[in-house]
Order: C-alpha cells, then structure tokens, then sequence
C-alpha cells in the first residue's frame, strides 16, 4: 500500500492512508470548515439560529438607508436641476434599452428600491463617458387610484411610459396577480420596442440593483457568439439555489471538474512540494475529488463563484435556470418575441411569468436561453408586491 507518512503506534497505524483520510476529513469537516464558514450566509456551516436574524437585520437596516439617501437624492434632483427633455430619448434606436418595471409598493415603500435602482444606474451611466451604455426607460404600471410616486420623481431624469386610461381598464379585467404582472411585463416589452427599436434590451424589475461591473460585462455577453442565437439571459438566479446540490446538469459536471482539478494540484503539490513520501494510485484520485467537491459544496459554491468577479471573461453561460426574472437581457428582437411568447400563456399562481418563460424557451423549437453566473445584479426587495410577506423578512 502506498504510504504518505511514517507515524506509527501501537494499536493503530497512523501511516496507512485510511487512517490519514480519515484525520485529514474530520479536521477539514469537523474543524476548519465549521470555523471558517459558520457566519456565511450560503454555506451549509451557515449557524441560522445565531446569525440570521441580525444579518437580516443588518440588511434591511442598509437598505433603507440606501433608500433614504436615494430619496433625497431624487427629491433635489427634480427640485434644482433643469434636466435634459426625457423625449429627446425616443428616436434614437440605442444599442441597449434599460427598461425598469415599477409598481407602487405598499410593503417596503420606505426603502425606496426603485429610486436606488434609479440612482446606481445615474452613477453606472456617468461613468460610461461621452457616448451612453444605454437608454433607460421606466415602465410604470401602476393602474391603482393612487399615483407611484417615486416614478413621478423621476420624469425629469428618465423617459417613463404609463399605460393610457384605455389600456388600464382592460387591465382591471385580469383573472390574477400573476396574469397582470405578466401582462404588466409584455406592456413594457411592447413599449420599449415601439418607443425606441433598441438593438438590445435589458428589463430589470424595481428591486434590482445592477453592479458596479454592470454595462461591460453586458457588453462581453452580447460580444459572445451564443447571443446571437438566445431568446433571453438570466442576470440573476438566487443565491440560495446557486449550491452545487441544486441539480442542474451542467452544475454536475462542474462539480465533478472542479473535483478533478482540485484533485490533481493537490496530488501534484503532495509528491512535489512536501517531504511526505506519496505515490499516487486510482484511489488517491478518486477520494481526492471526493473530498474537494464535498468541501466546495459544504463551504458554498455562491462564495466560489464570486472568484469569477476577477474579469468579465470568466463569468460563465449556461442554460438557463428556472426560477427568477428580476434582471433579463434580450438581444436583438428577443423582447419582442418574448412579448408575443408570453401573451398566448396564463399565468397563475405557481405558473408565474419566470416559469412560463423557463417553459416557452424549452418547448419552442430553435429557441434557447441562457444564464449567467455570479449574478450581474443584487436583488435588495425584501418584501414582494406580489406574494404575502412575512412580518420580519429574512435573508434565507
Ligand atoms: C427575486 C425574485 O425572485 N423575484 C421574482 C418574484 O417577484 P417578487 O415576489 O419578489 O415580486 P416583486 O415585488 O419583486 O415584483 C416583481 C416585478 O413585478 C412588478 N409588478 C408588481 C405588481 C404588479 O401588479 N405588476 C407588476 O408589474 C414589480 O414592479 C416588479 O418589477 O416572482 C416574480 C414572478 O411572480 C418574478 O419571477 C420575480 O423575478
């Protein structure tokens, strides 16, 4: 048997490689991973019971600080400036539409999302120089008696479509919530299209912040071959479903893969690099990948991922998953293609738009979507306009 030691004892041989796995898996297990990941939120080593509630805290806390500081942001910016005529946006085909879609909120009105989606894009935007990344759009879909203020706030800076009273009293007929926020979504499809042919669009909802990183790696993704040929690019999928244990085909094989390399620089570095006396064999390899892909799962692969922040070359395209539309990029005339997809489905309780989009892409010959990892945007609604919310939300 190969050896990686010379420890021995009387009872029990500390130099046969069993003994050695099993030392190096409960220190690993047992002792380094619980120390090093017991705060992190996506980890399996994750203390909810000690943690959640002030990181939830904590959260919501610098939220709606970023949601005051936006406020009074927006509110000086309508009060002092002569802005530019939102109108003036309309003819100019952009290469790429932003289109938020906005609704009042009751729930969380105080946190302001929209106006700190509003203002981040405001700064992304400065930042782009002389010749904009983009247009942007605000969809406000409020049908309601009362007006989305925050919307109002902002008609100075942005161009914002509302539906006219027509088109409101056709949407006072929707069966469910579901069924209007869907057709909400298609009324803002149609509207960007119509207004301004972009080239490209990205819908975000009103909880969705783009990073700082946000215009060049749009860029990169629309530079890539693949974009050419999708329907839609997710921006975002939860983190809570970005574990390795959530199947996805394609996650399998990263998984196994990043087994195998883990694996193998730990072998290289054991018989190159350390004075231990290791001859390699199948079983190595195998209980090797074994231990690396059950570390990566345990310590969270949400916190892996974030290693591809390093450059927009590395995030990674893959089929798209199912859950989620906050951030979506359509290329080309997607938008208006997923317009027509949507309107010819109902959508309820269950079957809300993201699934029936996840559906529509699978079923529709020659369609493909797509999504992209880490995440391009954070998601900061911690309270839905659509679903009922608990009293406390909570991170997880
Ligand atoms: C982070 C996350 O998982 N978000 C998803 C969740 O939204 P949520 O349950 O988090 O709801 P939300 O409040 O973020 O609303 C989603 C979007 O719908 C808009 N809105 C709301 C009410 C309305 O009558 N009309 C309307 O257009 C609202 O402005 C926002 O842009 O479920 C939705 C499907 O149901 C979508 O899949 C969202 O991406």
């Amino acid at each position: 048997m190969p050896r990686w030691g010379t420890c021995t004892s009387k009872h029990f041989r500390w130099s046969s490689p069993v003994a050695q796995g099993v030392v190096l898996c409960v220190l690993t297990f047992g002792v380094i991973l619980p120390i090093c990941c017991h705060r992190l939120l996506y980890s399996h080593y994750f203390l909810k019971s000690v943690y959640l509630d002030s990181l939830s805290d904590a959260s919501l806390q610098k939220s709606y600080d970023r949601g005051q500081e936006a406020l009074h942001f927006w509110e000086s910016a309508a009060s002092t400036k002569s802005l530019k005529d939102p109108l003036e946006t309309d003819a100019k085909k952009p290469d790429l539409l932003i289109t938020i879609v906005t609704s009042r909120r009751t729930e969380g009105r105080d946190y302001h999302y929209l106006l700190q989606v509003a203002q981040q894009l405001k700064s992304l935007l400065k930042a782009c120089g002389d010749k904009p990344c983009a247009e942007v759009m605000l969809c406000d879909v409020e049908s309601g008696p009362s007006l989305n203020e925050d919307a109002l706030l902002m008609e100075k800076e942005f161009l914002v479509v509302r539906r006219s009273p027509d088109e409101r009293w056709n949407n006072k007929d929707v069966a469910n919530i579901f069924e209007k926020e869907k057709r909400d979504y298609v009324f803002c499809l149609r509207k960007g299209w119509h207004l301004m042919r972009p080239k490209n669009v990205v819908v975000l909802e009103d909880d969705a912040l783009p990073m700082t990183d946000f215009f060049p790696l749009i860029k990169n993704l629309l530079s890539r071959r693949f974009a050419l040929n999708t329907l839609y690019v997710k921006l975002y999928h939860p983190e809570r479903l970005q574990r390795y244990w959530n199947p996805e085909p394609y996650r399998i094989l990263e998984w196994l893969g990043l087994g195998l390399f883990g694996a193998t620089i730990l072998i290289l570095l054991l018989s190159h690099c350390t004075p231990l006396s290791f001859t390699f064999s199948p079983l190595h390899l195998l209980f090797l990948t074994l231990y690396i892909m059950a570390v990566s799962e345990l310590a969270g692969r949400h916190y892996l991922l974030e290693i591809r922040r390093l450059s927009p070359q590395l995030y990674a395209v893959s089929p798209a998953t199912e859950c989620c539309t906050p951030a979506m990029l359509y290329p080309g005339n997607a938008s208006i293609r997923v317009a027509q997809y949507l309107d010819q489905a109902f959508c309820a309780k269950g079957n809300a738009k993201d699934m029936v989009l996840y559906k529509i892409a699978r079923s529709m010959p020659g369609e493909k979507a797509h999504s992209v990892e880490p995440n391009i945007i954070k998601h900061i609604g911690a309270y839905s306009s659509i679903r009922t919310n608990p009293p406390l939300p909570r991170l997880i």
